[in-house]
């Protein structure tokens, strides 16, 4: 099977994802850090809608199945690995309760045929969410709560011999240990050097790098990056300048509609918002081109 994703917003040939199913429904908000709007039931068929989106890009979807493991996050596919043009590397969360969903990942990837380049060990931790390809070349990695200096070494180590550079860049801690912002919870590339951004949360010298690379920033607006809980950001291309968002944030898909865009979007308070993970969370492509 072919693989390889070393862009952000190329079409998207194959993907894992997961239904959220029996883990989710037995999962304690409390214990989980889910919001108010959070609904097990109504997040499974929100989930649904967006299935539908992604399978109507015409991507392949690898399914990572939800036996009732216990692993609520495992829908946020995003996180437990990624997968250059070389193969794939197992990352290791930064969520304690979400260790676990490293197995699943590295099963799929194996029935798969993708040859894995390396894993994360000891206490090293990277999650997908912080890390953000600026080009096929540099790997961009936010340091925070999720992501340590540690992990983002041996993920250095891992691409070094394929010419990959990995640069790191430090996240604030802004709404605390247990709520969930990564490098990807600020920035979402729309297509080839576009992206959009909440720019007053990026890393300056992460917005710097952008610029240099000649990156056009779309900015989202502060009331509806608030609103949302930056889940208006939270964006995923099928290929550039086709994008999946959550609704209800109209001024957001303006600005994107603006830079050429088409927006489809799907509704997500129960999934998204309460779960803290969007679009591209729910997704770990691993054949973009
Ligand atoms: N890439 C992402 O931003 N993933 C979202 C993960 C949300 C999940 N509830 C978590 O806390 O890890």
């Amino acid at each position: 099977m072919a693989f390889g994703a070393q862009t952000m917003a190329q079409p998207i040939k194959r993907v894992i994802m997961r239904k959220p199913g029996a883990s989710l429904l037995q999962a304690d908000p409390a214990v989980w850090h889910y919001g108010e709007t959070f609904n097990a039931q109504r997040a499974i068929s929100q989930y649904d809608r967006f299935a539908d989106l992604v399978a109507a890009s015409g991507a392949e979807i690898i399914w990572f199945e939800d036996k009732g493991d216990g692993l609520a996050d495992a829908m946020f596919t995003h996180d437990p690995s990624l997968c250059t043009e070389h193969g794939a590397v197992l990352l290791n969360m930064g969520k304690p309760l979400r260790k676990g969903e490293v197995e699943g990942h590295a099963a799929l990837y194996e029935a798969a045929g993708v040859p894995v380049l390396g894993r994360l060990e000891g206490n090293g931790t990277v999650e997908g969410g912080d890390c953000v390809w600026v080009d096929e070349k540099t790997l961009c990695i936010g340091r925070g709560v999720r992501s340590n200096a540690e992990g983002i070494a041996q993920v250095r180590a891992i691409l070094a011999p394929y010419g990959i550079e990995v640069l790191s860049f430090d996240l604030p801690l802004w709404q605390g240990e247990e709520a969930c912002l990564h490098l990807m919870s600020v920035i979402s590339p729309l297509a080839d050097k576009l992206a959009l951004v909440y720019a007053p949360l990026l890393p300056a010298p992460f917005y710097q790098l952008l610029k240099e690379k000649g990156y056009t920033l779309v900015e989202a607006p502060t009331d509806e990056f608030m609103a949302s809980n930056g889940l208006n950001l939270n964006v995923l291309p099928t290929r550039p300048f086709d994008v999946i968002a959550v609704a209800g944030f109209d001024k957001t898909k303006a600005a994107m509609e603006a830079a050429g865009c088409t927006v489809h979007t799907f509704e997500a308070d129960a999934l998204c918002i309460a779960c803290e993970g969007g679009p591209t969370c729910l997704t770990r492509p691993f054949h973009r081109g």
